[in-house]
């Protein structure tokens, strides 16, 4: 861990840093030099009130998601109540991969012995990076004191950076790690995932068992493949098995059945995880697609729209605006992944949406019910199916009765797939 931790502290002053306080990112920079300027983030910060960070660094990235998700569990669990937990990560701008992740700790605690007696520890044991924030004699600069990882007694290091306010950078820093961590691009480096936590998640290796052995990029069935998307109570099995009925066609699903004895234990897993389990559901379905469309055209419910979508809108935090640009590369198809030949894409006004779930009353998955209260993350999904390209979707207003929704899709068929 020492390693890593001091690797990662030889560009530290080169790192930008994220605060998520109420919602909202706040971002600052270190220097070494104190240039003027404060940093108006902390100013809000009482004068009694002491800071401090702790991101998590395990060069082995399973470990690392792992331990992130334990964190702030530990953290709750551990600290004194006056102390506020907030979401941090810090980054290389526009290096790829540079972003490690962690808490910000306000703590309101008369003393510090509590807070700083658990950060000791933490640092003693666990492969986290912890940093304390004073504020100067002024009140008005403060400055950040790395914690000496390689130091059992983990007193801090005599380093200290300036803090400095920095701006909102270009790109959400969320989307510098996006490609093959939230959104896999294709079936070895999902597999990988899964492969690697099998020592830790048992049902890892029962999947690896169904895994398809060979994945042929490019491969095109006979038949059309109509895929059909949205979220939750658009219409899709409604839609999905009329079309089945009508076309004799065979429905199929991602995650397929086999892998639903496991669905729930990845849908608790932090997001590399869970999203490897969901990219390898699609590459399952598309070897059953596979095989069932050289017979005749096939249905599925949900692929590789559903997957990318949900997981960029759940990686990039706020308003829609901070999702990755049209056109950018994390909206891209996997190349070994057999493309549909129509993707229909159900919308649905939110409030007529609600009202589907609450007659249909059934549970639910934690991101169903974030749709259900998160309006920004309902808008990004939407919105990420959108730009997601190679095949783009056909977006379909799900809002008319059922059958006149099937034959607007049956429509769409004939022309598309001359069916
Ligand atoms: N066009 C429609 N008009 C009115 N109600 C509809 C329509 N289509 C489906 N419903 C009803 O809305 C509810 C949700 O539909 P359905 O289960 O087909 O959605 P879904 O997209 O498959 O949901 P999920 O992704 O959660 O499985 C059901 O009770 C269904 O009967
Ligand atoms: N191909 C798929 C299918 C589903 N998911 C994820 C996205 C949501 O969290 C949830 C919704 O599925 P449902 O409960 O409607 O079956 O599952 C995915 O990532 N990829």
């Amino acid at each position: 861990m020492a390693r890593r931790a001091m690797a990662l502290l030889s560009r530290w002053s080169s790192r930008v840093f994220s605060v998520e306080l109420n919602g909202a990112p706040f971002y600052f920079s270190i220097q070494e030099q104190h240039r003027g300027g404060g940093f108006w983030v902390f100013a809000e910060v009482p004068d009694r009130h002491r800071c401090y960070s702790l991101l998590v660094c395990s060069g082995d990235r399973i470990k690392r998601v792992k331990f992130h998700a334990e964190l702030r569990e530990k953290l709750l669990r551990a600290l004194p109540p006056d102390c506020d937990v907030s979401p941090m990560s810090s980054f290389l701008p526009n290096v790829k991969d540079s972003v490690i992740k962690g808490y910000f700790l306000t703590d309101r605690s008369e003393s510090p012995h509590s807070s700083e007696r658990l950060l000791r520890d933490l640092l003693r044991q666990d492969p986290v990076l912890v940093c304390s924030y004073s504020r100067g004699e002024d009140g008005q600069v403060w400055t950040q004191h790395p914690w000496s990882p390689a130091d059992s007694q983990a007193t801090k290091m005599s380093k200290m950076y300036y803090v400095m306010h920095a701006e909102a950078p270009e790109y959400h820093p969320s989307t510098l790690s996006i490609i093959n961590s939230d959104v896999f691009y294709s079936f070895e480096e999902a597999r990988k995932v899964l492969e690697k936590c099998s020592d830790i998640i048992p049902e890892a290796s029962s999947i690896m068992d169904l895994l398809p052995s060979r994945v042929e990029a490019g491969s095109k069935p006979d038949f059309p493949v109509i895929v059909i998307e949205g979220l939750d109570a658009t219409g899709k099995t409604t839609l999905t098995e009329s079309l089945r009925d009508a076309l004799g066609a065979p429905l199929l699903r991602s995650p397929p059945q086999c892998l639903s004895p496991m669905r729930a234990r990845f849908d608790q897993e932090p997001s590399l995880i869970r999203r490897a389990f969901y990219a390898l559901g699609n590459y399952i379905t598309a070897e059953e697609v596979g095989r069932e469309g050289g017979k005749a055209p096939v249905i599925v419910d949900r692929f590789w729209h559903s997957t990318a979508a949900y997981a960029i809108a759940t990686a990039v935090s706020g308003p829609v605006c901070n999702l990755p640009a049209e056109g950018s590369e994390v909206y891209r198809w996997p190349s070994d992944l057999l493309q549909p030949s129509l993707v229909v894409l159900l919308t649905l006004d939110p409030e007529e949406r609600k009202r589907r779930l609450r007659d249909r009353g059934q549970t639910k998955t934690e991101e169903e019910q974030e749709l259900d209260h998160n309006r920004l993350f309902r808008l990004k999904v939407e919105e990420a199916y959108r730009r997601i390209s190679g095949p783009a979707c056909v977006t379909v207003d799900a809002s008319p009765s059922a059958d006149q929704v099937f034959r607007q899709v049956q429509l769409l068929i004939r022309g598309k797939c001359h069916l």
